[in-house]
């Protein structure tokens, strides 16, 4: 968890009254959630609660029809290509790379926009430096990798855009436990280190809570619960939502 910092409790990304619909399905019903900068706050909740669609909100790609996100307390009203430049980077779920690219050409692909190529080899250095794995293995194909270093090559093309805010979506999903200790501890080195504000969407409870400052819980397209850690820990909201208690 960075350093929280700031004179006010002002939200760096912000959702406010977001409803979404897909057809019939209303997938989010007037939310509002936020995170603050040097943040790590987690979306939890049960299959189809509505939070990988939170973040699609947040970058353009799910059907908004009330509400309204801000960026930095202005309204965020760019084309997906565009919220990348602003600021906010989001890592899909199931990780999406470029199998029939390198690691390096992988790494590239998350600041193609970025004519500057001095600072597009610093960053490629610097993210090589967080991840060891993407360096030794650097002039091979992704298709090579396995499942956790591919999580970890997705961390690190979303790192490319020098993210103020980084959006992930289930970053440990079809992970062995073993990797998946490692890639929230990547998490959490990549907030303390890069002071990168995250909001992570996580259906590992335990995991998450450990390295989160700050979670909400999502029930059936509305926030039922926003608080620390200890708040969720002490309360049986979760067991309510598993369960379909809520
Ligand atoms: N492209 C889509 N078209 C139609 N319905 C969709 C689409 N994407 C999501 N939904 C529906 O919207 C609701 C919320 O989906 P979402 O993927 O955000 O939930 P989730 O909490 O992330 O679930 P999961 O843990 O299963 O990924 C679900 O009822 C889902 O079926």
């Amino acid at each position: 968890m960075g350093q929280v910092s700031g004179s006010d409790d002002a939200l760096l990304l912000e959702l406010v009254g977001i409803s979404v619909e897909y057809g019939a399905v209303r997938a989010l019903d007037d939310i509002s959630m936020g995170v603050r900068k040097g943040e790590v706050v987690a979306v939890m909740g049960p299959n189809g609660a509505g939070k990988s669609t939170v973040l699609k909100a947040v970058m353009g790609l799910a059907p908004v029809v009330s509400g309204q996100v801000y960026w930095r307390q202005r309204p965020l009203a760019a084309a997906t290509h565009e919220i990348v430049k602003e600021g906010i980077a989001f890592v899909p779920q199931g990780r999406r790379v470029f199998t029939h690219l390198t690691i390096t050409e992988n790494l590239e692909m998350g600041c193609i926009y970025l004519s500057d190529r001095a600072e597009k080899a610093r960053r490629l250095d610097s993210v090589m430096e967080l991840f060891p794995v993407l360096h030794e293995k650097r002039r091979d194909m992704a298709s090579a990798m396995s499942g956790g270093q591919q999580q970890m090559l997705a961390l690190g093309r979303g790192l490319m855009g020098a993210p103020e805010v980084l959006l992930l979506d289930e970053p440990t999903l079809g992970l062995a436990p073993i990797i998946v200790k490692e890639v929230f501890a990547k998490v959490a080195e990549i907030s303390e280190r890069l002071d990168t504000t995250i909001m992570v969407v996580e259906h590992n409870i335990k995991g998450v809570l450990d390295i989160v400052d700050r979670a909400y819980v999502l029930d059936k397209g509305t926030v039922v619960h926003n608080g620390t850690p200890e708040s969720i820990r002490e309360t049986d909201i979760l067991t309510q939502v598993f369960l379909g208690r809520a």
